[in-house]
């Protein structure tokens, strides 16, 4: 099978430059692909259980939770199996079928299945539209306040940082618009838990989610959910007939690769945070070049808090037009020059991420394109 059939990994191993955002936060370090091979067995974990996931001390699974908690400031830390999984069993544990809960016009697909699995109505709070699809603190607030008149709202969910656009949203006036409705806020943190600096405390979330597969340099599949601690009798009940085991994590979770190549990763993740504004330096440094090349535009809030980049591209556009490859030609050519990440067929827009790449990786991305446009400029 071809590198981009696989996905960075293979990429990263055929020396290929992989710009796809979604897989530019999972690659694991040395040190993760050792865990990787010693836990490979499904319940290799398990060895030292003494009843519940959390508690094992060998590996120390205890001792990792409460580093991750400190980490993003919060109280308390369970693994989950994705961002995905953290939303749903908070909605799980805190609504009721055919209750309303409010989330962002950005919000991921992850966060309707998780309420429609919980058989939640939603009412959204929408961006602002083109070219910034912005969330804005007050139309966050007008949509809360309105849906609140007509209804009871349990549960207010926040998009961190959307897939769509890379925008990062004011989390913290959100939140402290939720708080003074009385509204717990659910913070999805897939985008950014793992790759910039993140306190939970501060912002004032109640619940917040992170993905390991997607930002914190796990294989995975693997997520976590945060809590504060008044949450947690609701959040980590405990079954009646298994009294160790939490009903919501159905006993456990992650038993196996998942959590031990998140555990392996974790030094280097806390480290990575910290070069957060050089990450965002490259980002703009990328988008300025990219558009110096003309009809590039840069969609999202400008200039870029996030390293995923959407752009609008109809240079692209209008070489596959008359490509006899038609819209594949981007895709060709940029794999050609050992590029790869941007969707097979894609030229009208594109979303990607330089993420963890070095200047020069940089440089060679935006040559590769100038290079491109130039040859069927010529043509
Ligand atoms: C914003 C956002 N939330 C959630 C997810 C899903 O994460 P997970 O695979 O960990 O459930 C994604 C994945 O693309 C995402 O972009």
């Amino acid at each position: 099978m071809e590198c981009d059939d696989y996905g960075l990994a293979r990429a990263i191993e055929r020396e290929n430059l992989n710009l796809n955002p979604l897989q530019r936060g999972g690659v694991l370090p040395a040190d993760a692909r050792e865990a990787l091979y010693e836990f490979s067995d499904g319940y290799s974990i398990c060895d030292y259980c003494e009843g519940r996931l959390d508690q094992i001390r060998k590996p120390d699974i205890t001792r990792f939770l409460e580093d991750l908690a400190d980490f993003i400031n919060i109280d308390i830390v369970r693994t989950v199996h994705g961002a995905r999984e953290g939303k749903f069993a908070v909605m799980h544990a805190i609504c009721d079928k055919g209750d309303t809960i409010v989330t962002d016009g950005n919000a991921h697909y992850t966060t309707h299945l998780a309420a429609e699995r919980n058989r939640l109505k939603i009412i959204e709070a929408p961006n602002n539209g083109y070219p910034t699809f912005e969330i804005k603190p007050e139309t966050y607030k007008q949509v809360l306040e309105d849906a609140i008149d007509k209804t009871e709202i349990k549960l207010a969910v926040l998009t961190h940082v959307d897939g769509d656009y890379g925008n990062l949203t004011n989390a913290k006036t959100i939140a402290s618009i939720c708080r003074r409705l009385g509204v717990p806020l659910l913070l999805n943190c897939a985008y950014s838990m793992g790759r910039m600096p993140i306190d939970a405390k501060e912002i004032g979330a109640d619940f917040i989610v992170g993905s390991g597969h997607k930002s914190m340099a796990a294989s995975g599949p693997i997520g976590v959910l945060g809590m504060t601690s008044e949450w947690e009798d609701i959040i980590l009940k405990k079954s009646e007939r298994h009294e160790k085991k939490e009903i919501e994590m159905l006993g456990c979770t992650s038993r196996g690769a998942p959590i031990a190549t998140l555990m392996a990763s974790f030094p280097h993740v806390k480290e990575r945070v910290h070069r957060w504004n050089d990450e965002i330096k490259k980002t703009r440094h990328f988008i300025k070049e990219m558009e110096k090349l003309g009809e590039i535009i840069q969609l999202g809030v400008k200039p870029k808090e996030h390293d995923l980049v959407r752009f609008e591209t109809p240079i692209f556009d209008s070489i596959a037009r008359s490509h006899p490859r038609r819209g594949f030609f981007l895709y060709e050519e940029l794999k050609k020059r050992k590029i790869v990440g941007i969707k097979r067929g894609q030229t009208r827009w594109f979303k990607c991420s330089v993420y963890a790449m070095t200047m020069e990786q940089v440089e060679y991305i935006i040559n590769a394109f100038k290079d491109i446009i130039e040859k069927y400029q010529k043509s």
